[in-house]
């Protein structure tokens, strides 16, 4: 089985930020990445909007609902009610938190699962109400004990945090061994009943030993090597490729 791709737009949000112009438009990018086979879209809004804006959410919405109804929306970020409100107004048909403080230049770690429990427990438990599906942003490490916790609170995914495995582009040893302890982490979370995702500076490069190692792999979330690489190839072109390197079309 093949991990679905859903591109993040967060990384064309800030090129359109750099002058109050409407253009590259994140919607119009979104659509040319819909078309060309992606499974959804993903926005990281963070409180200060430096990437995506508020008010980009509904116009992604719509074109989700208007022309792609079997993709999915994916709205990442800290669970704060600001973040919350917005999730009750965009129904995404995926929440991924992520335990991100507002300073932070970009994701960087997965949740403290037994530190951040009861505060998982109570916005797990919120968004839940709404039919939406949870994603828990999650370290790569096989700690079976902090696992269970997000299985306990309620969330039916991880994301495995791939920074680390995406930095060592260049030490081909070091990336195999990180793939492995993903890929056991993964099995884990599999066992305990939870389905997996990843995401974090992956590449054309880096995913298939990634899938090769997680054949369940869900989905994965790309916005920065794949913004990289439509700089060079389009964004249409560049879908189709992240499509093969995520097992699709073999
Ligand atoms: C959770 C995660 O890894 C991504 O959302 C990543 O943080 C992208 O966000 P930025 O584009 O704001 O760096
Ligand atoms: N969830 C990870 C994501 O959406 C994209 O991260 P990156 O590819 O921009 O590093």
């Amino acid at each position: 089985m093949a991990a679905k791709l859903s591109v993040n737009l967060n990384a064309i949000a800030m090129l359109r930020n750099r002058r109050d112009l409407p253009w590259p438009s994140v919607t119009g990018l979104g659509r040319i990445a819909l078309e060309a086979g992606a499974s959804g879209l993903t926005v990281h809004p963070r409180p200060d909007q430096r990437h995506i804006r508020f008010s980009d959410l509904g116009p992604i919405r719509t074109l989700i609902d208007g022309a792609f109804p079997g993709a999915e929306f994916n709205m990442e970020g800290f669970p704060e009610e600001g973040f919350l409100r917005l999730v009750e107004e965009h129904r995404p048909e995926q929440v991924t938190l992520v335990p991100d403080d507002p300073s932070q230049a970009t994701s960087d770690h997965g949740w403290d699962f037994q530190k951040d429990r009861a505060l998982l427990e109570k916005v797990v438990g919120r968004i839940k109400q709404l039919g939406l599906r949870v994603s828990l942003f999650a370290d790569g490490d096989p700690d079976r004990e902090a696992l269970k916790i997000a299985r306990e609170v309620g969330a039916d995914r991880i994301e495995l945090y791939t920074g680390p495995y995406g930095g060592c582009y260049d030490d081909p040893a070091q990336a195999a061994s990180l793939a492995e302890t993903l890929g056991q982490t993964a099995e884990i979370a599999l066992d305990l009943g939870l389905d997996v995702n990843a995401g974090h500076d992956l590449t054309v490069a880096n995913l298939p030993a990634l899938v090769t190692r997680i054949p369940a792999l869900a989905e994965v979330s790309i916005g920065h090597g794949l913004t990289a690489d439509a700089l060079v190839y389009g964004m249409a072109e560049t879908v189709r490729r992240f499509r093969r390197a995520c097992g699709q079309d073999a």
